[in-house]
């Protein structure tokens, strides 16, 4: 089939280069030329493992094309996709101005009948507003073609988008249209092999359905970090609590991991603009803004137990801290919302210098940041240790798992270790006489308890 993409960021390249894959035609549009002409030469603008090889294989075999003429783009496809970004508002609502401005160019450029699919997480309502954008520009051009709009959420995570693309654990498709869910469901029919992952449904369900998706899962980590904090405050372990409860098939072992806050460019907004929702249609969102507070708190939490640890913040002043990890999670590049970010400020308003190592997200580090001082981003997270008191992990990724910790204890001047993500046993890193903080276990429970 011929689709057009709009928005070639995570969602809308990941998605278009997933399609072409599968054998459809596609243009992927952005409005970005840099980054249009950086794919047409094979340089992928993000960080997603398994993406490279597949967009430069589809790229050369001419199924999937990169461009900045949206309205050539329209004029051949069949289907119309969405994948712009919906960032906050001033008000937390999601701002739809990229959205809409998708909308009124496809109206002004529709030649032929169409499906207008909306993958970016919108409000309940937004393809309302968007059918009502298109078939003004239609009106205003004196035409009538019929066109359908489609909501169908995006679910893939980042750091797993190829994965959770070629293989979804469902599609929601929300339209009042039977053909056009049938359209959709052949266009899917690669990824919807060995069971049915179709879930067809109102389109006001399914904008819905993407928000519940997300304040759930936000929810469950909210409220293991509240479980994790008393668990500190009464010396429980909260490894240990994770363990007696993921095993009750009705609590399940996902996303109940705790730590130092969820970031990412979705939790954080989407759960803010559900709750803009609520509010907007006089509900009070209690359960929302709880899981949006507990957040906030927890992100400034590893920086708590640096002042446990040390007395007073005050004294971190002129202390070196490596820190492991800048991405909000492991497997990307994206430091949107990233935990680190609020640990860094911390850490640079309380006198300290950081030398930090990641993986992937150096660059991006570079261009939040710029060049300062307090900051040496490191090539490895040996490095990162050179010279440093402390050390603090705040993204998970897998090499920093099992480090040597005779070397940590040599290598840090404090022997410390404040970990925000749970990844090390106390007794074993303990035993190499290194001191450890860790979120609801370690010498922050033991502490609590004396
Ligand atoms: N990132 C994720 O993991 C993820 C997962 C599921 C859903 N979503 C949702 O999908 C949407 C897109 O998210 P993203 O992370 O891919 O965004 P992104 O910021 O990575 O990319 C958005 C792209 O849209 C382009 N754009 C803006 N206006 C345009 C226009 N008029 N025409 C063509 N291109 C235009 C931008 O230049 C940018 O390249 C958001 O609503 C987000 O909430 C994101
Ligand atoms: O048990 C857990 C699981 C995750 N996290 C944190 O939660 C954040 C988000 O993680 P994750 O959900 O894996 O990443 P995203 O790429 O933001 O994906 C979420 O947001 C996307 C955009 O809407 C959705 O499509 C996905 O289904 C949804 O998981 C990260 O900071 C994680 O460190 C925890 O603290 N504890």
């Amino acid at each position: 089939m011929h689709v057009a993409i709009f928005g070639t960021g995570y969602v809308g390249l990941v998605s278009g280069t997933c399609l072409a894959e599968v054998g459809h035609d596609v243009v992927c549009v952005d409005i970005d030329q840099a980054k249009i002409d950086g794919l047409q030469r094979g340089v992928i603008p993000i960080y997603e493992p398994g993406l490279e090889p597949m967009v430069k294989a589809n790229h050369a075999a001419g199924r999937l094309k990169f461009t900045t003429d949206a309205g050539a783009a329209v004029a051949s496809a069949e289907i119309v996709f969405i994948a712009v970004g919906t960032p906050p508002d001033e008000d937390g609502s999601a701002d739809l101005q990229y959205v809409l401005a998708v909308a009124r160019t496809i109206g002004r450029h529709l030649r032929a009948p169409a499906i207008v699919v909306d993958k970016s997480t919108v409000p309940v309502g937004t393809a309302d507003q968007v059918r009502a954008t298109i078939a003004a520009e239609l009106e205003s051009r004196g035409v009538d073609i019929d066109f359908d709009v489609v909501s169908n959420p995006e679910f893939l995570k980042e750091g797993a988008a190829v994965e959770d693309c070629m293989r979804p654990d469902r599609i929601v498709l929300g339209s009042r249209e039977p053909a056009s869910i049938e359209k959709l469901r052949r266009l899917y029919a690669p990824f919807n092999r060995n069971h049915d992952r179709i879930v067809a449904m109102d389109v006001r369900s399914a904008e819905l359905t993407k928000y519940a998706a997300n304040a759930m899962l936000a929810t469950k980590i909210s409220f293991m970090n509240e479980i994790a904090n008393i668990a500190e405050k009464v010396g429980a372990d909260v490894e240990q609590v994770r363990r007696g409860i993921g095993s009750d098939p009705r609590i399940g072992w996902h996303f109940i991991y705790p730590g130092a806050g969820y970031g990412g460019s979705c939790f954080p907004k989407d759960v803010q603009a559900l709750a803009r929702t609520a509010a907007q249609h006089s509900l009070e969102p209690t359960l929302l803004n709880a899981v949006e507070a507990v957040n906030d708190r927890q992100k400034a939490h590893l920086f708590d137990l640096f002042v446990r640890h040390y007395g007073a913040a005050g004294v971190l002043r002129g202390k070196t801290v490596a820190l492991w990890g800048l991405a909000f999670k492991p497997n990307t590049d994206d430091m949107r919302e990233a935990s680190s970010r609020r640990l860094l400020q911390q850490l640079w308003d309380a006198g300290a210098r950081v030398r930090a190592f990641d993986p992937e997200a150096r660059d991006e580090a570079r261009r939040i940041f710029g060049e300062r001082e307090d900051l040496v981003l490191c090539d490895t997270d040996d490095e990162a240790l050179q010279g440093a008191d402390a050390l603090a992990v705040i993204t998970e990724w897998k090499q920093f798992r099992s480090p040597d910790f005779e070397f940590l204890k040599r290598s840090l001047r404090d022997a410390v270790v404040f970990d925000g993500r749970n990844l090390y046993e106390p007794a074993e890193i303990e035993a190499a006489g290194i001191a450890y903080w860790a979120i609801g276990r370690g010498r922050s429970i033991r502490q609590d308890r004396a």
